[in-house]
């Protein structure tokens, strides 16, 4: 569709083409510029329909970029995305109809209280007042914010505010959740429990992407991850495969490089 600074195909690994299964995302030959910084630099990977899928990556790697295009929140310069066979950004209402997006740093109408957020939220996706009535009770008590209903959302913490965007990115049942930072500021019960409500997504059919840091996270609740760094997939696959028997972590800090292995300069350990 958009025509390509191309990236150099030399460089680039491809992700694993998944065997049988379609596609919940499909990528393929994304980049993004910003000014002279590439973000995304032909990205290529297939995120299987129900798996729970990992993106890590370190700071700047072009992670939040390339979620932000898959969603159709920012226009890529070069390349295609499809979600469930449906071209992002040829069919961007019928695209965005598959997906609940919780993105890092976006928005929210925060004068609005949770309660009228969520519901807002469903509204705008075609439900009925009286199916959104229902879900936004129900997915404010299962994320523990039924207290704070009423409050607005400007005056949540970091935490509630996660969460109530995560109910809006579920309130109209998509097919595919994408999530920048989930676990960012939630506490561990919190984060629990919405790891529980994420699993039974997945058990049900649902596909979940997520990004993020906590590489333990990623080890014990993903099944797919990918590792991208500088705007490309340095390895992608099932958790297993790209992990080889090793902590996801260090295959990460492997392929990724930067440890310092320094204690710090002489002024830092002088006491
Ligand atoms: N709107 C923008 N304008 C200019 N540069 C941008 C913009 N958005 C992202 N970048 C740059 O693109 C690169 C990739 O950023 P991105 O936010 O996608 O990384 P990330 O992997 O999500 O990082 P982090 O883990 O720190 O959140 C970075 O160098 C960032 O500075």
């Amino acid at each position: 569709m958009l025509d390509a600074p191309p990236p150099d195909p030399a460089t680039r690994l491809p992700a694993p083409a998944p065997l049988g299964r379609p596609s919940a995302l499909s990528i393929r030959g994304l980049y993004k510029r910003f000014g002279d910084k590439i973000a995304v630099d032909g990205i290529d990977l297939d995120v299987p329909a129900g798996s729970f899928f990992g993106l890590v990556g370190p700071n700047g790697a072009g992670k939040t970029t390339t979620l932000s295009m898959a969603t159709g929140l920012l226009r890529p310069d070069a390349g295609r995305l499809s979600i469930l066979g449906v071209d992002v950004w040829s069919d961007p209402t019928a695209a965005k109809a598959l997906v609940g997006v919780l993105s890092d740093g976006i928005a929210l109408f925060d004068r609005l209280s949770g309660e009228q957020l969520v519901t807002y939220h469903g509204l705008l996706n075609g439900m009925d007042r009286e199916t959104v009535a229902q879900r936004t009770r129900d997915l404010l008590e299962l994320l523990d914010m039924t207290e704070a209903a009423g409050k607005l959302v400007v005056d949540y913490s970091a935490g509630m505010t996660k969460k109530i965007a995560l109910a809006t990115a579920l309130v109209h049942a998509p097919r595919l959740l994408v999530l920048d930072e989930p676990f960012e500021s939630v506490d561990p019960v919190s984060a629990a429990n919405i790891r529980d409500i994420l699993q039974g997504y997945v058990e049900n059919g649902g596909t979940v992407i997520v990004s993020s840091h906590a590489m333990d996270l990623v080890q014990r609740m993903c099944d797919h991850v990918a590792i991208i760094a500088a705007g490309r997939v340095l390895a992608a696959g099932t958790v297993d495969d790209v992990r080889r028997g090793q902590d996801l972590e260090d295959v990460f800090v492997d392929l990724v490089g930067g440890r310092h292995h320094s204690r710090g300069p002489s002024w830092l350990r002088t006491f």
